[in-house]
């Protein structure tokens, strides 16, 4: 999907454990993504399966984000809704753990979301933009438009993430 990247991190091992660098600009630039961070948000998320989705802010809020577990594991997904894109419509999915200290990077105009794959599951995001409160975009992780295969059916899901509307009509 254009714009997505996985950042493999290239940790260094020793008797203590390992030593990785997660971010660095000059080198996600040198690949072509260009992206630094305001604001890191973190969730905590305490039972297997929480599902948070599927999120995103339209201009001029619109958000990128640097996505990984820093505790746990999620299934990561990310849906594109940048018209022009060759990959409109379509999604993706990875995995992200703490063990391995990958991330994904998200553009601006992808709806994005997780489902957790242990308990007590830590996701830290790195965003592009200062939150702006109260333009939250989001679609049903189930939107029949989009068929997103998910390991396992959410066992925790907030309020607002059932309420959108289904099927999405953006
Ligand atoms: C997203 C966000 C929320 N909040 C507040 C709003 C609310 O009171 C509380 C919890 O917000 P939410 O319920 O929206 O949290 P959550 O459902 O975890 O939202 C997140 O979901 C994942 C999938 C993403 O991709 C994120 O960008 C974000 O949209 O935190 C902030 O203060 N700053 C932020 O950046």
């Amino acid at each position: 999907m254009p714009g997505v990247v996985e950042i493999a991190a290239e940790p260094r091992a020793d008797a203590r454990g390992f030593f990785a660098r997660v971010y660095c600009p000059e080198e996600f630039a040198a690949a072509g993504v260009s992206f630094t961070s305001t604001q890191i948000n973190l969730s905590r998320n305490g039972r297997m399966y929480t599902l948070r989705g599927m999120h995103w802010q339209d201009p001029p809020y619109a958000e990128a984000k640097l996505v990984r577990a820093t505790r746990g594991a999620i299934h990561d997904v990310v849906i594109d809704l940048r018209r022009e894109s060759p990959t409109f419509r379509r999604w993706i999915a990875r995995r992200l753990d703490a063990d391995r200290a990958n991330a994904l990077f998200i553009p601006e105009g992808c709806a994005h979301g997780f489902l957790t794959l242990e308990p007590d599951t830590d996701v830290l995001y790195q965003m592009s933009r200062p939150f702006v409160g109260g333009q939250a975009r989001g679609l049903r992780y189930d939107d029949p438009g989009f068929a997103i295969s998910w390991p396992a059916l959410p066992a925790v899901i907030g309020e607002a993430d059932l309420a959108w509307a289904s099927p999405w009509r953006g």
